[in-house]
């Protein structure tokens, strides 16, 4: 394992030994304070009264003692990991004390005054991508896991913390540097006018390239969904049961239903998880025209919230014919993700026709719970990853994204390249682009403000 080339640029870092709480704040049964350091055995030392030494992977007993009066304030574990096996890849302490916030702050405090300093968020993490311990997939992951809301999007993160991204990735840059070093070693023999490889090969190799990652940067698709979740707005005409069918599918009576049009006023939104995907459903105003003020203002925010959703439902009154603005409102939500809910069929009314659209339309009682589980199951097949779920390392982050479409830009300007019979360096230029783009995205070349940012986005103590 090869230390990060960052870590003797940020040389300070090393030498400084951080400390934090890594419990979440709040009152709990036990409390974690970390330090990890050069320092952090010897501020343990001073922080604890042990009764034999801390040794590696080793829980000990320890007593804090109040610096004032000396006396015995809590009982705590302490554990130290030995540098280099320890999640920093650095000396690291867990001093496990109660779960008061008063006693973990002492804790901190002291470590402060002997020496350590405040951890930034996401630093320990930050160092055990700096010692090379985990790349910056993982430490991504690591983010991703912690905020995960679903046991699938747990999942997700966990294969990407296990190096499934990375995995994906490492055969399609062996490709790539291998064809790199027969360009450059024709290059020295371009004196003697020999082609080590001829144009067709050369082409053919980049293609093996672009299609791994082409089908790589399309499980973004599926990749943002599982991350980000999704927003899906139920609209309609007034009285057509969308707070109705807005409960259902949150199951809690969260909406106000009425049998007056025009009950729901301002947006309603609930998380619910959708075969592991979080889905924010927004219950929104009936759209009609109307005089009355506030109710106008819901319809404004509901044609706002049509307009941003990633899902649509448009729900209809069965056997009711379909009036012209709601004929118009599925026109306009042509090539969008979207459903038809023909609601209160427990009414027993015809179908109506639906028009001209090709729209899915779901039969739906929200009185009776009929046809919910079709409407979920249709949902559902709208949000699946095309390519399968069985997939494993997708891209999960717009970061991640960029990073592989920029090195198929590269491989673009390549093929050109060659197509134009330019010389091999400037070739080499365009695949040597890709590869920078390829180590930036597992972080072995990324520059320190990208960093920052991203290891800022992680919880402090992590
Ligand atoms: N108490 C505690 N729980 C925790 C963590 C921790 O640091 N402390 N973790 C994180 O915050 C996570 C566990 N992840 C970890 C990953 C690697 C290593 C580690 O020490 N790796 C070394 C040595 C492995 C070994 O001894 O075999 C290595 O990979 O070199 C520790 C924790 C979640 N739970
Ligand atoms: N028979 C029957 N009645 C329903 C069904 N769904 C809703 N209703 C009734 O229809 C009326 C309106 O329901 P809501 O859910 O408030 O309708 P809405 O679309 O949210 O109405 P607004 O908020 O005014 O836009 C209420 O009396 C509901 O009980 C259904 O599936 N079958
Ligand atoms: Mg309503």
């Amino acid at each position: 394992m090869q230390p990060h080339p960052q870590v003797a640029e940020q040389e300070s870092i090393a030498h400084e030994t951080i400390v934090a709480i890594s419990t979440p704040p709040g009152r709990g049964g036990i409390g974690i304070v970390r330090l990890s350091g050069p320092h952090a055995l010897e501020i343990a030392n001073a922080l604890l009264t042990l009764r034999s030494p801390l040794a590696h992977a080793l829980a000990r007993f320890a007593e804090i003692h109040d610096p004032e009066s000396n006396s015995k304030l809590d009982e705590a574990i302490a554990t130290w990991f030995a540098k280099p096996k320890s999640y920093t890849g650095e000396d690291l302490i867990e001093i496990a004390a109660h779960g008061s916030p008063v006693i973990l702050e002492l804790l901190v405090r002291l470590a402060l005054q002997h020496g350590a300093r405040l951890a930034r968020p996401g630093e320990f993490t930050e160092r055990a991508f700096l010692s090379g311990r985990i790349d910056l997939t993982q430490a991504e992951a690591v983010r991703d896991l912690i905020e995960s809301q679903t046991l699938y999007q747990a999942r997700t993160a966990a294969e990407q913390m296990d190096g499934a991204l990375s995995r994906r990735i490492r055969p399609v840059k062996q490709t790539l540097v291998e064809l790199i070093a027969v360009l450059e070693a024709g290059i020295d023999f371009a004196e003697d006018d020999v082609d080590l490889m001829p144009d067709a090969e050369i082409v053919t190799r980049i293609d093996t390239i672009s299609v791994d990652l082409e089908k790589l940067a399309r499980s973004f698709e599926h990749g943002r969904i599982v991350h980000s979740g999704l927003t899906m707005a139920i609209v309609g005409r007034p009285n057509v049961g969308k707070s109705s069918l807005f409960n259902r599918l949150v199951e809690r009576e969260r909406a106000i239903v009425t049998a007056t049009p025009g009950t729901t006023r301002d947006l309603v939104t609930e998380r619910v998880s959708l075969g592991g995907i979080p889905l924010e459903l927004v219950d929104t105003a009936g759209l009609r025209e109307s005089t009355d003020e506030a109710e106008s203002i819901g319809i404004q925010k509901s044609r706002e919230a049509l307009a941003d959703a990633d899902l649509v439902l448009v729900v209809i009154e069965a056997g009711v014919p379909l009036r012209e603005d709601e004929a118009q409102i599925i026109q306009s939500l042509a090539g969008r993700k979207a459903l038809i809910v023909r609601n209160k069929i427990d009414l027993d009314l015809e179908d109506n026709a639906v028009g001209e659209s090709t729209m899915a339309v779901v039969g739906t009682s929200a009185r009776t719970g009929q046809g919910i589980d079709d409407l979920r199951a249709a949902l559902l097949s709208m949000v699946r990853a095309p390519t399968g779920e069985s997939e494993s390392g997708i891209l999960t982050n717009l970061r991640q994204h960029q990073a592989v479409t920029e090195a198929l830009s590269g491989l673009v300007a390549a093929e050109e390249a060659v197509a134009r019979k330019t010389p091999h360096e400037m070739l080499l230029l365009d695949l040597y682009s890709t590869l920078r783009q390829l180590d930036s995205l597992t972080g072995e070349t990324t520059a320190d403000d990208i960093l920052n940012r991203i290891f800022s986005t992680f919880c402090i103590g992590k």
